[in-house]
């Protein structure tokens, strides 16, 4: 089933007088409070850009595997950068323990076909840039370090819309959480794969989980396969139509906590693209189209307390979360993505 995710014009809130960014702003957390997601056009990143990111990306990715071996995410979860080869990640695991249905075991057999890698901000010493080296992809570093900071822009300007949606007064109520710093940007391929393991359920692309972030930023091609959890009907997914125009927005963990769930951090997958455009075939074999996404992960600093913000608790609504730091927070989850 296909699902419309609702579309808003950004340049009304950028652009707009305070009544209308105040309007624009309360439709954003409506379609948060609703789906979790919310597909924004006309947005400030510049679409040429988004383009030459994605020019990029497909060039790393089109780097022989013993060069996209020179710089590998490094093992275990506390250092996130780097290249991740098809199977390194487990999103699957993400779901334990939240799902009885399915074993961990059984989770782990099922693997993520795709590859990542992941960058950060160059002045986050904890977690350094593991680069591919300048002489191998000429112009790769500057790039994604530029677009690094566009995207960190546009979602400064998403906090502010955030801040007046839920109905802060001031605009700037999150900016001292976000320094920018603890973003990470990560590149995705999945390549074609033989088209019966994604329809046998011996692969999947990315399986259903929950971003652990405050909130992401998301570019995907023109391929299509994201499914989002229906709103009213758990368990069900909808298939989100890609637009390359504009950039998906989904609520992710902290957010959500920071809401008392009043923000949903919706669960989302990749499965098979739609089925006129699944199949390539090469030789008779059916294989499925590659995909390519780049997901921009918006985080606060790691000491920030995410504790259930003034509108969404009171005497009668008692918060459901207890106050976590980002890094306590984060580091479960990592652990069991990159166990
Ligand atoms: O590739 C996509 O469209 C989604 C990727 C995703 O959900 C993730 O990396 O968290
Ligand atoms: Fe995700």
């Amino acid at each position: 089933m296909a699902s419309k995710v609702p579309s808003i014009n950004f340049s009304e809130f950028i652009n707009g007088d305070p009544e209308t960014r105040l309007s624009v702003s309360k439709s954003i957390v409506e379609a948060f409070r609703t789906y979790g997601f919310v597909s924004l056009t006309n947005h400030p990143v510049p679409l040429s850009e988004v383009s030459e990111a994605f020019r990029w990306t497909k060039c790393f990715f089109d780097l022989p595997d013993d060069v996209k071996a020179l710089v590998p995410h490094p093992p275990g979860f506390l250092h996130h950068r780097g290249y991740s080869h098809p199977g390194r990640e487990k999103v699957s695991n993400l779901t334990r323990g939240e799902d009885a249905e399915s074993s961990l075991s059984e989770t782990r057999e099922v693997p993520d076909i795709k590859e990542s890698y992941e960058i950060g901000s160059d002045h986050y010493p904890e977690q350094p840039n593991i680069w591919i080296p300048q002489d191998v992809l000429p112009g790769f570093q500057e790039f994604m370090t530029k677009f690094y900071w566009t995207l960190a822009g546009f979602s400064d300007e998403i906090a502010k819309a955030l801040a007046l949606g839920i109905g802060l007064d001031d605009e700037n109520y999150f900016k001292s959480f976000f320094t920018g710093h603890h973003n990470q940007l990560r590149l995705l391929h999945y390549p074609e794969v033989d088209a019966s393991i994604l329809e046998e359920g011996r692969g999947v692309r990315v399986s259903a989980h929950r971003d652990w972030g405050a909130y992401t930023l998301l570019f995907q091609d023109d391929c299509g396969g994201l499914e989002i959890e229906s709103p009213t009907k758990p368990g069900e997914f909808l298939k989100v139509e890609p637009d390359e125009k504009a950039c998906l927005v989904n609520i992710a963990d902290l957010m959500a906590r920071w809401s008392n769930d009043y923000l949903r951090s919706t669960s989302h997958r990749v499965g098979l693209p739609p089925l006129q455009d699944r199949y390539t075939s090469a030789g008779g074999k059916r294989t499925t189209r590659a995909r390519y996404s780049i997901p921009y992960f918006i985080t606060t600093t790691p000491e920030s307390v995410i504790e259930c913000l003034p509108p969404f608790t009171d005497e009668t609504h008692p918060a459901k979360y207890p106050p976590i730091k980002q890094w306590e927070y984060s580091k479960s989850k990592a652990s069991m993505q990159y166990s």
